[in-house]
């Protein structure tokens, strides 16, 4: 940070700042990252979490935070997830300061489903060449909100152009106490299959943003696309029309979605949670995987599936079965795992009393590996396909 804060005042950076014809200002990329990172998070709560040395230099200084060091042993967790604009967002679903939030919580949830604690991240951002300056500081300004929410401290990154789309990587470090990360593979006949909040909301939210923008009610953040900026007011008023719609919920739910960190570290810490995974591809799918790798039959409760009264009104709205959104949907970013069964009510006290969902989903049996659903208590029960977000479909 120092030589930057040192150049920062220099006219090595000053030279380096230009107009184009569009009286547009372009700062060169040091200079970029410095007004993207500057000051945002002090260098003392930076040491809190471990940082030696952060942004500015070839890499990152750090060593075990505060809060794992001299506590027993404890191991890190390393995670990284992509965002491609027309494939995880485009300008009409998001703001930039929703896919700033959006790429930090995507890999915070990774943390959360083996049940750690986020620490760092490192933020790679390749930026089209017509983006106005502030719209990337807009953008950290969303990565950095959810950066304080969670704790992280954003250490570096790497910053390029990209022909035409903005694509975001975001790199996380997490910390766990030695040997106890949960798995995806240790899921037991016998477990109660649990989730720690409702589904298919982000699907929903989705299809809402997107239904509005093909001019079919006009809710969404419509004429922005390509657009070089978007004046606030737009914004404001597709909230606004989301809310009336009922749909704010879901729009919330797409855009800025609530890892699970503290449920995943309360799960880990009763040590009777055997599997977990986070729901970024749908329940459906996350479900598979964790009977894949535990070589177990999963059965879901069709009516245990929690369901928000958003989520069931605005499917009816537009005659969309809500399951299909809750099973194959994707991006909830809740947990999904199996614990044994005797400590289920006893979890659900605990996390319901300190304010976190957690609902009971179905249980683990032995078998094939596979995913099923039941109407009832009855033997009735449907295949559930391996179906869920594909990027190569
Ligand atoms: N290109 C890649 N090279 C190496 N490992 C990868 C690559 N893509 C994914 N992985 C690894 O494969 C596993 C599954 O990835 P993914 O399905 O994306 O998990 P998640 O849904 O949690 O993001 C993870 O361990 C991930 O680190
Ligand atoms: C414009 C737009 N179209 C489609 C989607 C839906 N979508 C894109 S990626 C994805 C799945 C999650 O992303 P992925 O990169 O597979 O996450 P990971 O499993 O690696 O955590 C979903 C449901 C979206 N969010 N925005
Ligand atoms: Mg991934």
């Amino acid at each position: 940070m120092a030589w930057l804060r040192e150049l920062a005042g220099t006219d090595i950076i000053r030279t380096n700042q230009r107009t184009d014809g569009w009286g547009r200002l372009k700062l060169d990329e040091f200079a970029s990252i410095h007004k993207w990172t500057k000051g945002r998070q002090p260098e003392q709560w930076q040491r809190s979490r471990g940082v030696v040395l952060g942004i500015g230099d070839d890499t990152a200084v750090v060593e075990l935070p505060e809060a794992a060091a001299g506590s027993g042993a404890w191991q890190w967790l390393l995670a990284v997830d992509t965002m491609v604009e027309t494939v995880h967002f485009n300008w009409t679903t998001m703001t930039e300061e929703d896919v700033g939030y959006k790429a930090l919580a995507a890999n915070v949830s990774d943390i959360a489903a083996m049940g750690g604690l986020p620490q760092h991240a490192l933020v790679s951002v390749s930026v089209p060449r017509s983006f106005e300056p502030q719209r990337m500081s807009r953008f950290y300004d969303g990565l950095y909100a959810c950066a304080e929410q969670y704790g992280v401290a954003v250490v570096g990154g790497d910053t390029t152009s990209s022909p035409q789309h903005l694509v975001v990587a975001v790199t996380v470090t997490g910390t766990v106490e030695a040997d106890r990360a949960v798995r995806r593979s240790g899921a037991r006949a016998g477990d109660a299959v649990f989730v720690t909040g409702p589904l298919g909301m982000s699907a929903a939210g989705l299809h809402y943003l997107l239904a509005a923008d093909s001019g079919a009610s006009g809710h969404g953040l419509s004429g922005r696309s390509g657009s070089p900026d978007v004046p606030a007011a737009a914004a404001a008023e597709a909230a606004e029309a989301a809310e009336a719609a009922g749909a704010a919920p879901l729009v919330r739910a797409h855009r800025r979605p609530q890892p699970s960190v503290r449920a995943g570290r309360l799960l880990l810490s009763r040590g009777t949670c055997r599997s977990l995974n986070d729901v970024s591809d749908g329940a459906a799918s996350e479900a598979w995987e964790l009977a894949e790798a535990s070589g177990v039959s999963i059965v879901l409760r069709e009516d245990w599936l929690p369901r928000s009264g958003s989520l069931a009104s605005y499917a009816a709205s537009v005659g969309v079965d809500p399951l299909e959104w809750m099973l194959y949907g994707g991006e909830d970013y809740v947990l999904i795992g199996t614990m044994d069964k005797h400590d289920a009510d006893a979890a659900k006290s605990e996390l319901n009393g300190q304010g976190i969902p957690f609902y009971r989903i179905g249980e683990v049996e032995e078998g094939e590996p596979g995913v099923w659903l039941s109407e009832g208590t009855g033997k009735k029960r449907t295949a559930v396909p391996k179906r869920g977000y594909n990027h190569f479909e």
